[in-house]
């Protein structure tokens, strides 16, 4: 079970059973929740915290809000006597950085990465009809060889204190939903579907996985009208779809998987799922949804939002897509991390183009500095042979979850690494070979280009399929009334992109200025709303003068929280929005301009 990833779900098989609420919650600043027992005997002297959150933000002083090392939660779960002869587990959404599960006192499994989920199977520990105690250890320090990267310090007080090489929060906890589940001991354990394309029909090559050998599978598709459209039997095979609705970019039909298992023809599990036909091309600059080209309209995100930081809301999460449709967007970038299961859902309803992005996000000593790091190339540290493991662990976790997705259209396998090394190629090459594999439908893989891997120094442009640009003229360089320097180096580069034999699209993934709202300044200043405005005019009309720029993803959507530093305002103002979700004057110019740009154009 603890592979399986597939969303849970309740039906006349299964059970899924929401554990989310209040939990028992407690630092453990002296790491001794372990020696005092706190696994078998719960949490002395407990707090309460609510799940999904993350703790920072609750908190009125400091040390709560920084802290930074172990921290336990606690539950007493009742398992009725009805889920008996089901495998039992325990599903966390996202156990934020690393956990370590513990029911009935004993330990069941440890988790490394805290933005995927991860199952743990409880059915050797469980009481039926009575409460069971379920312990977790969390902890949030950063390291070098763990993702996201950064450092742990401690202050002359003893203190631990995150430094990451990243500018979003250290939000830390349960950040996403937990569940009770009760499965089959016969079931199906995951589905991939692929979709090729004829004139008339769409072919939907399915894979389904069971626990055992033993049922017999039949698979079966509804159209949105409930017609049952085609059915194929055994663990493999094609479904063909007559004159299909094809799922396209924000002109989304969806079809709903059905995956049946008997034995000896009495049902023993089935999982419903829905899924879109389409297909997904990189030709020469074009980026192609069932053989039309699209162009990217949308934003670099975060998951982050006021009192519980990093936790899944779905309130900010509809409102985050009526921004975006109100602004004519059709795509963003999971920046810097898999979002929660409900926002890929959003997106394939709504039809929206996802890049989904691993939290590889720091590998680049220059961004530590920028927070207090040291000045050497990330690639010849000797954590990367660790950092790997767990890199490839959670790209292989983000491609198994996510995979049946129709608006996932990407893999961004990192976020801005320092390629200015020669020392990047032999990770890069090995990781791009490592998941190749990994995608039954093979979508383009690629990572963000950093200011400092522009045309002339990354040594590893040899591996996307396409290119993620981050550049930051008029903000971080030439900024300001320079900003006309800047729009001239950035013509450079990309004039050396369009005289290469590189024939790969690119798509400018961030860009923008940090922007007080309500600050006016005419003529513009920096931080004022004019100045936002006239850097997007700058990098749009660099976008207009190239036909190989395929996309458009200003950062960010909305203002979110970062560490404290010299160069933040409580947080990261580039947003469009503001982090309460209203719109900056700069949100109405980019709106206008995406009025007029198709989504295939
Ligand atoms: C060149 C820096 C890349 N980019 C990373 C992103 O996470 C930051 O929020 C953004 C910024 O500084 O606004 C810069």
């Amino acid at each position: 079970m603890e592979k399986e990833l597939l969303y849970p779900v309740t039906n006349q098989y299964r059970f899924d059973q929401s554990l989310d609420g209040l939990w028992d919650f407690k630092f453990d600043e002296a790491a001794e929740g372990q020696q005092q027992g706190w696994p078998q005997k719960g949490l002395p002297a407990a707090i309460q915290m609510p799940v999904p959150a993350s703790f920072n933000d609750f908190f009125t002083d400091k040390a709560a809000r920084e802290y930074t090392g172990d921290f336990w939660y606690a539950k007493r779960v009742f398992v009725p006597r009805a889920f008996q002869g089901r495998v039992i587990g325990l599903r966390f959404g996202a156990a934020t950085h690393r956990a370590t599960v513990y029911v009935n006192g004993q330990e069941i499994r440890q988790h490394e990465g805290g933005f995927l989920p991860f199952t743990a199977d409880i059915s050797s520990v469980v009481k039926f009809d009575q409460e069971n105690l379920v312990v977790l250890k969390l902890n949030n320090e950063l390291h070098r060889d763990a993702l996201p990267a950064g450092d742990t310090g401690v202050l002359k007080n003893g203190k631990k204190m995150a430094k990451p090489f990243f500018d979003f929060y250290n939000y830390s906890g349960l950040n996403r939903s937990v569940q009770l589940m009760a499965v089959p001991q016969d079931r199906v354990t995951d589905y991939s579907v692929t979709t090729t394309l004829t004139a008339t029909t769409a072919e939907v090559h399915y894979t389904v996985t069971t626990s055992q050998a033993t049922a017999k599978v039949t698979v079966t598709l509804q159209d949105e009208q409930g017609t049952v459209v085609a059915t194929g039997h055994g663990r493999q095979g094609t479904l063909i779809v007559d004159q299909p609705q094809l799922w396209n970019v924000r002109d989304a039909h969806l079809y709903t998987i059905a995956i049946q298992l008997t034995v000896n023809d009495d049902p023993v599990d089935e999982y419903r799922d829905q899924i879109g036909l389409r297909t997904i091309e990189i030709v020469g600059h074009q980026i192609l949804v069932n053989g039309e080209p699209v162009y990217l309209k949308g934003f670099g995100r975060h998951e982050d939002s006021i009192y519980a930081g990093r936790a899944f809301d779905l309130n900010v999460e509809k409102r985050d897509f009526e921004l975006m449709k109100w602004m004519g967007a059709n795509s963003f970038r999971t920046s810097h991390y898999p979002y929660d299961e409900a926002v890929y859902r959003f997106a394939d309803r709504e039809g929206f183009l996802i890049i989904d992005e691993v939290p590889a996000v720091g590998f680049k000593m220059a961004a530590a500095s920028f927070l207090g790091g040291l000045d050497q190339s990330f690639f010849d540290g000797e954590w990367t042979t660790e950092l790997y493991k767990k890199h490839l662990d959670q790209i292989t976790d983000m491609v198994h979850r996510d995979k049946n997705h129709p608006s996932v259209l990407a893999w961004s396998l990192l976020n801005e690494p320092d390629t200015s090394s020669k020392s990047a190629v032999p990770y890069f090459e090995k990781l791009f070979a490592d998941t190749q594999a990994l995608d039954p439908d093979q979508r383009p893989r690629t990572f963000t280009l950093n200011e400092d891997d522009t045309f002339d120094t990354s040594y590893c442009k040899q591996f996307p399929d396409f290119y993620l640009l981050n550049r930051y003229p008029g903000w971080y360089h030439k900024w300001g009334y320079e900003i006309s320097d800047g729009e001239a180096g950035l013509r450079a580069e990309l004039d050396k992109w369009q005289a290469s034999e590189i024939d790969k699209p690119v798509v400018f993934s961030e860009y923008g200025a940090d922007t007080q709202p309500g600050l006016h300044k005419l003529p513009s200043v920096m931080w004022s709303e004019e100045y936002q405005i006239e850097l997007l005019q700058m990098f749009n009309r660099v976008f207009d003068s190239y036909d190989f720029i395929r996309g458009e993803q200003p950062w960010n959507l909305a203002d979110f929280q970062t560490v404290e530093g010299n160069m933040r305002v409580n947080g990261n103002k580039k947003g469009l929005f503001t982090r309460d979700r209203q719109p900056k004057e700069a949100a109405f110019y980019l709106r206008k301009r995406w009025a007029g740009i198709d989504n295939n154009f």
